[in-house]
């Protein structure tokens, strides 16, 4: 029998009446009485360059609720990865401070687990291997891990590559796998920093797809970084704008297109109309 992953309940997504709201913040306040699955609070980041400090992010505050799937956008060097990284805790803030299910989370964990552009995945492990490899880690029970590698084998629809090696798989099944190894430690948040961004346009469109078939029955709450607008409005419940120097949150998007999407939907007037205001919404934060 499969384990019946993420039990989450399914909250109301906040039901905009127009197609969009695009609400210029300072702060994105939460919007509901529902404790945000991940928040953060007025992070900062200054890096130093040649002896002087730059600040990277002045004061952002984002917040998701659960199964929420968010995207950000904004010009590169905005400072996106950078705040990705502090969420995952791979870098700390120099201030302010980040959150799941309201306790400030102080590193790394394995409630947020992170997906890059480029394959990390370990060229030595076969498919199930590498979906294995932080289970083992955890040192969770070997009936246990069997379990959870076959059911995420099956969700990304790699059973019958289980025992493949990496080099044998086509991009977009790295990917595939990538996230199976992710979502097989159940994390609460998903992060993924423009996790299509090196595949064909073809093969990008069939991994969009199948992220919201997979968002759609695992109830994950994913927080995702794209340079692609329309990959964005596509994939989105609501999509930050970040301006750059330094990297502020600008605009709070709410895309209130059905939640069941299709590729199809793409050419829809309303679609294009959502994008058009991301658009100007980046214009306008540059
Ligand atoms: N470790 C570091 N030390 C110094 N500067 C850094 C460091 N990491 C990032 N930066 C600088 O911070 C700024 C933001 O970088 P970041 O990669 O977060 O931007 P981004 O919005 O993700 O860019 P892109 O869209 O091009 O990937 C850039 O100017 C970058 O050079």
């Amino acid at each position: 029998m499969t384990p019946a992953p993420f039990p989450r309940s399914r909250p109301t997504l906040n039901d905009a009446s127009t197609a969009l709201t695009l609400t210029s913040t300072s702060l994105p306040s939460v919007q509901s009485s529902q404790l945000p699955k991940l928040e953060v609070q007025g992070v900062s980041k200054c890096f130093s360059h040649a002896g002087s400090a730059f600040t990277v992010l002045d004061t952002i505050d984002l917040y998701l609720q659960p199964r929420e799937l968010v995207c950000i956008v904004g010009a590169s060097g905005c400072g996106k990865s950078t705040l990705l990284n502090i969420i995952a805790g791979l870098i700390l803030p120099s201030s302010g401070k980040v959150l799941v299910d309201g306790a400030a989370v102080p590193g790394p964990g394995a409630d947020r687990g992170m997906i890059f552009q480029s394959y990390t995945l370990y060229p030595w492990l076969t498919v199930a291997g590498n979906i294995a490899f932080g289970l083992k880690l955890r040192r969770l029970p070997k009936g246990d891990i069997k379990q959870r590698v076959s059911y995420y084998l099956d969700v990304v629809g790699l059973t019958k590559f289980a025992r493949a090696y990496p080099k044998e798989l086509s991009g977009g099944m790295k990917q595939r796998v990538a996230i199976a190894r992710a979502l097989a430690n159940e994390p609460d948040v998903l992060l993924m920093d423009e996790p299509f961004g090196a595949l064909d346009a073809q093969t990008k469109e069939q991994m969009q797809k199948f992220l919201l078939e997979l968002w759609e029955q695992t109830h994950t709450t994913i927080l995702m970084i794209t340079h692609d607008l329309e990959e964005a409005v596509f994939l989105s419940q609501r999509i930050y704008v970040m301006s750059a120097h330094p990297g502020k949150i600008k605009h709070d998007v709410r895309v209130s297109l059905p939640e069941h999407r299709d590729l199809e939907m793409k050419l829809d007037p309303e679609f294009i109309q959502i994008k058009r205001t991301i658009i100007q919404a980046l214009h306008t934060s540059s």
